[in-house]
This record gives C-alpha cells, structure tokens and sequence, in this order.
C-alpha cells in the first residue's frame, strides 16, 4: 500500500508542521522528524495538568513491551522519556499494526507548552532510535516492505499545508527533472554535501556538509555563510537577545542557494523573512549553526522543494522543484 498525509504549519510563521496520525485507538497530531527516530506520543501515563490542550494516546496495558524504557533530548535543549507499546499506527492510510509507540511518562516544559504538538514521528534511520533494551524501528522501517517503492517524499510549504508521501512519488507535486545524490547515512540521519552557496547571484565555493531536518524550523550553516548573507541586507544585525541575526522587516532579502549533486537548490530570499520578532524588526530564517558541527537544512530550506527520501540498497535522496 501507499499513502499521503497532510503537513499543516502549526503557527503563522511554520515553526512546524504536523500530520495527523491514529494510535491505537486515538488521532493525534504528530511533529513528522527526519532528524530524529523515536515515534513518542502525549499520553494516559502522563499526569493530567501535563495534557492540557493536548490529544495523547490511552494506553493500553495489555500492549506494554514490559521492562523497556526511551528517553530523548533534542539539540533545543528540549526532552522526553517513558515507556513503549506495540500498537496500531496508521500514516495516510498505511497501516504499522504492532509499532512500537513510546508513551511519554515525562515531557520538558517547551512540549508542554506547545500544545499543538502531540509527539513526533521519527524518519530517520532505526539506528538512532532511544529504547532500551532493545532499539526500535520507525514507522518508515516497519512499514518498508508493504510500500510499493521504498521511499517517503516531504512535500513542506511556505505559510500553507503540504503532505509526506510514503511509498510513490507525485508528479503533480513538482516541476522539471528529480536531481538525486546519495545520502550519508552513517551517523543515522539523511546527511547531504554541498560544492557550493550563493547570495543572490554571486557564488562561492565552499564544503557544506549537513541534514535534512524536517523537525527543525530554520536553516543552520556554517558562521562565514551566515555573515556573507547578511552582509547583503541593509541594516541586518547579530542580536544575542533574539538569538540570532535580525533585520528591518522592510528589508529585501537576496536568494540563498547550496549546490548539491550540481544543481543549485535554491532558497527565495522572501522564505527568509522567518517572523516578526518582539523588538520590532524581523528574525532571519537562516542562522548560524555554531556548537553544532554540521549543517540543518531545515524547514526554511525544505519548504520549496519536493524531497525524495529513498531506502533502497543504497540510500539517496531526490530534490525536485515545488
Ligand atoms: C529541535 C528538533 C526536535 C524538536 C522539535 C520540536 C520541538 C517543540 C515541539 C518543543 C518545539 C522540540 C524539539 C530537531 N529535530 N530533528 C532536533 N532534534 N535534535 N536536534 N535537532 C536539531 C537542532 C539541533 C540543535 C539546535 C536546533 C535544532 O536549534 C537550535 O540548536
């Protein structure tokens, strides 16, 4: 079988973007993550006060995996952790009939908080996944072999509701030729290198190696490329208060691009104008990723293009225009 699911931006700004899933017997609303591996729900375990304004999965006792455990913590400082189910997990009509359904017992308070966000459903390989003792698949793993084609392709959009596509690609989802690469896949996420950026149409060779991240709202590069582009937009500044760099939200953003596999994956300077911030001015939707030691291409990236995420015997992925 194959199947569709919608992607809906939770906030005007799409700070992320979530796909409605059913568990067991219950329809949650789920963050979709190719950075990350754990399919972690909201849940009946959890103290009420902690479940406000969330849906969450009824757990049901009979399913526990007795004695296994996960605990997560993401590069925003955030968390969870609790106990793990075999149940029924349907994505757009495709049906896990014994996934593996962590159950929060405990959340961080910018999950709590986050109301919209019911859990996340991990796209990345088994291999980072955090049960214990004995690792789990993602959905994507356990549904693999019913899927026509081995593949799941994120459809993001800018301000408006896209899709993931699992097991067929769309046609009527992109225009022009699929540019493929292989993906590195030995740290366990969907890692891609870049030749090449450009500002605008100036570009400068340079090794940019990273992931696609469909968890992360924004786009992290290297601290020289993120100086390079706001160099290029009047009156732009690094605000440490904001975290990051700001400017006059009049300012006309200049077109970023990587080169990957070639081809230059371009990213409209106007997806770069990320949100108002509370000072006034505009937050940048490109930001540096220092401390973290590679490139997220994250949301601000992915939100105009068509991505092919194929497992077959050599993994790749595919960039097509939106
Ligand atoms: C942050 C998300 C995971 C997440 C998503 C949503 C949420 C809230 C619902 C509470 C809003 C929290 C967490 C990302 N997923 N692959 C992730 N998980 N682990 N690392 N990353 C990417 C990274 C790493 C480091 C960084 C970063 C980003 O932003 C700033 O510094």
């Amino acid at each position: 079988t194959n199947g569709s699911a919608p992607a809906v931006p939770s906030d005007q700004y799409d700070s992320l973007y979530l796909s409605p899933v059913t568990v067991g017997s219950s329809t949650l609303h789920l963050d979709f993550d190719t950075g990350s591996s754990d399919l972690w729900v909201f849940s009946s375990l959890q103290a009420q006060s902690s479940l406000v304004g969330h849906d969450y999965y009824m757990v049901d006792p009979a399913k526990e995996k007795q004695g296994y455990t996960w605990k997560i913590s993401y590069g925003d400082g955030s968390g969870a952790s609790g106990k793990v189910y075999a149940d029924k997990v349907v994505v757009g009509g495709v049906t896990a009939t014994a996934q593996a359904v962590e159950a929060a017992t405990a959340v961080s308070a910018q999950f709590t908080q986050d109301v919209d966000t019911d859990g996340l459903l991990g796209l990345a390989m088994s291999t980072l996944n955090t049960v214990k003792p004995q690792q789990q698949k993602t959905f994507f793993d356990t549904v693999l072999k019913q899927l026509a084609q081995p593949l799941f392709a994120v459809d993001l959009k800018y301000h408006a509701a896209g899709s993931y596509d699992f097991g067929f690609i769309d046609k009527s989802k992109y225009t022009g030729a699929i540019n493929y690469v292989n993906a590195d896949t030995s740290k366990g996420w969907w890692g891609v290198s870049a030749t090449a950026y450009s500002i605008g149409n100036a570009s400068t060779s340079a090794t940019v190696s990273g992931i696609l991240d469909t968890g992360t709202t924004l786009l992290y590069v290297d601290t020289p490329i993120v100086k390079a582009y706001y160099a290029k937009v009047k009156g732009s500044k690094m605000d440490n208060t904001q975290g990051g760099y700001v400017f006059p939200c009049s300012a006309t953003l200049p077109d970023f691009s990587l080169t990957i596999g070639g081809v230059k994956q371009i990213v409209p300077g106007k997806h770069i104008n990320y949100s108002p911030t509370s000072a006034g001015n505009c937050f940048g939707g490109i930001q540096t990723n220092d401390g973290i030691g590679f490139s997220i291409l994250g949301d601000i990236f992915l939100k105009s293009k068509y991505v092919i995420h194929e497992m077959g015997s050599t993994p790749r992925i595919g960039f097509a225009q939106q």
